[in-house]
Parts: structure tokens; C-alpha cells; sequence
């Protein structure tokens, strides 16, 4: 029997045998009681696909435009910190495999190789990341190196005025580890003592500005003439000041779990935002998708594309830049034979009619 992987979600146990422990369950941990983390899966299983049979399907096209750049599959590189903890080529390595797919990677901040090293690593189409730190020259000085270099847009992480509650971090000690873009710019003063819980954490809550608000999106258009998306909107409420301050695109997010447990599973949220946003910008989404179904029905609910998190790394992981460059083109497999069984040729054929959410099945059951 071979061990290649045949799904995503099988590169997660060859992940977990080849990190440490420390590693693993910092990448794969949400916050708390992990409720998020398990219904951001869970609520994809609870939409059905209505197929459409005898379309010709004979050349699918799973192309798509994100504001304005040509991607072979609306399937992006999601920003997730320090990849060297999963491969010593770190972003290097999934940069070029992003490049290989035809996609975006959006960078992150916390990147363990420098936004510099990156761009020149290889020819993807790039967006930067951003924090935003109490010390605003520092993040200003990041968004003029991001333009410079190549990034195409700053993606402004906004659900993170301080870490989530990772408990196992807190039991491993979870160390804060280095991050190049900082280099010679900040130096945080974390405690280092046996019973601190995580030093990540503690980073992030010395760091990060919790004063960031609506106000700043104002702030950051001074700085910098790239598109903005804004990453961690659950609300229907917050889609609309977010576009009524004008950015570019939304990100439906709850940072993969990781952040405030009981909020909604991603794609639950996705259709009062897309009903919000009328079209203004284009809404992304992330948050639990492990397969090309689970993107075939956010693009169904409006979503231009999705992004992925965990899996990229766990690819990483296991068998480096070959590993993201399979786990990209697993889902983009999967994306196309659903949407062959489905009876839809290009991404625009996928229509909200193609998929049915529980509410249907809870009325019938009611019914019945
Ligand atoms: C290990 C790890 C590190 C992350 N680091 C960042 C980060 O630096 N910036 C950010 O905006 N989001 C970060 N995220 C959140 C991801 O961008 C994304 O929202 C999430 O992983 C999507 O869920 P998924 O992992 O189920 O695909 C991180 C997620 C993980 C798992
Ligand atoms: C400064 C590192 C933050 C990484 C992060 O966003 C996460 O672990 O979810």
C-alpha cells in the first residue's frame, strides 16, 4: 500500500510525526475549548452540492481575476507565521510552490525569512501581511518595504488586537520565534522565565496595538498607494463600515480558530457578508477549507476565492516545497472534479442555486 497522501488532510499526521511537539500544536491549535476549530470544518459538511447533470463539461476553467491579477484557481496562499518551524526553507519554499501553482501567497508578517529574501526567492504574485505594532513607525516602515518590493496589496490582520488563548501553547512554553522583517526594528522585551506560558503570546500582547480601529484604515490609505483587504470580518455590521471606509476586499476570517473561540465558523458567516458588500469589493474567505468541495461551495455562497492555512504548512512539513505544491494542486484537483460533477465549466457557473445550507434539510425534517 503506498503512504503517499491521496488528501489534505492525510499531510496533517505526516506533519504531526515530523515536528515537535512544541511546533504541531502550535500550528494545528485553536483557542480554548477549540468549539471554532472543529465547527469551521463542521459547517461545510452542513451544505450539499445540487448538481446540474448533461451540461457539457468537457474543458473546465477554474481561472479567476483577485483584484486584477490572473490566477490559475481562486485557491490562495493564506499568511501563517514561521514557516522555518516546519522547513528550514521556510517561506522560500512555499513562495516558490505559490509561484508554481499559478497563485497568490499572501506573506506573513511574522515570516521567519524577510519580505526582501522572499520577493527575490521567486516570481508569485505577493501580498504583505500586516500588524500593526504599537510603535506605528515600525509597521509603516514594513507597508514602505512591502510596496517597494514587489507585494501587490497589504492584507490589515484586524482580529488580533491581542493573542487568542492557545492552551497548548501556554503548556509548551511556546517560544517566540524570530522574525526577520523585525530584524533591527523592534526588540520586544518577553520574560523568559519556566512559568511565563507562552512567549508568543506575550510577544504579541507587548507588541501589538489594541488601540487599532475604523479610524486607522485612514491612517494606512496615507501610507501606501496598494489595494487594502481587510482579514478577520465576521459581521455583516463590520463588511459595511469596511467598505464604507474603503478598502479594497474583505477576508471572512476567524484566524482559523485561533482567536476568539464561539465565533462563527467561517463559512456560516460568508453569506450575510456577501449580501452586505453588494458587490463593492470582492469577499474572500478562509477558515477549515480541507477540500475542493468545501471551495466549490463558498464560491457558491460569493466568495471570489478562499484561502488556505494549516494544510500549506502541514505540506511544508512533510515533504517541504513538493508538499505545497501537492497540497495546492490536490485541492485545485478536487475543485475541478466538482465542479465537472456539478455541471459547472467556468468559476462564474457556480450559483448560489448549487448549493443547499442545513436550514433547507432542518425545514424538511420539520416537514416530515
Ligand atoms: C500556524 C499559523 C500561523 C498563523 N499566522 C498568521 C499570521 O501571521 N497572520 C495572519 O493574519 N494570520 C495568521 N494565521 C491565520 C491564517 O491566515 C488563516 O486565517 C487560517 O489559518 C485559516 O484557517 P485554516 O488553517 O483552517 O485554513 C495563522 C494560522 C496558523 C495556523
Ligand atoms: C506574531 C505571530 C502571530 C502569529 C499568528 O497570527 C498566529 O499564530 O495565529
Amino acid at each position: 500500500m503506498s503512504t503517499e497522501p491521496v488528501n489534505v488532510d492525510e499531510f496533517e499526521e505526516l506533519a504531526r510525526q515530523a515536528l515537535p511537539r512544541m511546533y504541531y500544536d502550535y500550528i494545528a491549535g485553536g483557542a480554548e475549548d477549540q468549539h471554532t476549530l472543529r465547527q469551521n470544518i463542521q459547517a461545510f459538511c452542513r451544505i450539499t452540492i445540487q448538481p446540474r447533470i448533461l451540461v457539457d463539461v468537457s474543458k473546465i476553467d477554474m481561472s479567476t481575476t483577485i483584484l486584477g491579477y490572473r490566477i490559475s484557481a481562486p485557491i490562495m496562499v493564506a499568511p501563517t507565521g514561521s514557516h522555518k518551524l516546519a522547513y528550514h526553507e521556510g517561506e522560500l519554499a512555499t513562495a516558490r510552490a505559490a509561484a508554481a501553482a499559478k497563485t497568490i501567497m499572501v506573506l506573513s508578517l511574522a515570516s521567519s525569512y524577510s519580505m526582501e529574501e522572499v520577493a527575490s526567492s521567486c516570481n508569485a504574485i505577493r501580498f504583505f501581511q500586516l500588524y500593526v505594532f504599537k510603535r506605528r513607525d515600525v509597521s509603516t516602515l514594513l507597508v514602505q518595504r512591502a510596496e517597494r518590493f514587489g507585494y501587490k496589496a497589504i492584507v490589515l490582520t484586524a482580529d488580533t488586537p491581542r493573542l487568542g488563548r492557545r492552551e497548548a501553547d501556554i503548556k509548551n512554553k511556546m517560544i517566540a520565534p524570530p522574525q526577520k522583517n523585525l530584524e533591527g526594528l523592534l526588540s520586544v522585551k518577553v520574560e523568559v522565565e519556566s512559568d511565563q506560558g507562552s512567549l508568543l503570546e506575550s510577544f504579541v500582547n507587548e507588541a501589538f496595538d489594541p488601540s487599532l480601529c475604523w479610524k486607522d484604515v485612514a491612517w494606512l490609505k496615507s501610507i501606501t498607494s496598494l489595494p487594502i483587504l481587510i482579514k478577520g470580518i465576521l459581521t455583516h455590521e463590520d463588511a459595511i463600515k469596511a467598505v464604507e471606509v474603503g478598502v479594497d476586499g474583505i477576508i471572512v476570517s476567524n484566524h482559523g480558530a485561533r482567536q476568539l473561540d464561539f465565533s462563527p465558523a467561517t463559512v456560516s458567516a460568508l453569506e450575510e457578508i456577501v449580501h452586505a458588500v453588494k458587490g463593492k469589493v470582492p469577499v474572500l474567505l478562509d477558515g477549515g477549507v480541507r477540500r475542493g468541495t468545501d471551495i466549490f461551495k463558498a464560491l457558491a455562497l460569493g466568495a471570489q476565492a478562499v484561502l488556505v492555512g494549516r494544510p500549506i504548512i502541514y505540506g511544508l512539513a512533510a515533504k517541504g516545497e513538493r508538499g505545497v505544491r501537492t497540497v495546492l494542486e490536490m485541492l485545485k484537483n478536487e475543485l475541478e472534479i466538482s465542479m465537472t460533477l456539478s455541471g459547472c465549466p467556468c468559476i462564474k457557473d457556480i450559483t448560489r442555486s448549487h448549493v443547499r445550507t442545513n436550514t433547507h434539510y432542518d425545514k424538511l425534517h420539520s416537514m416530515l
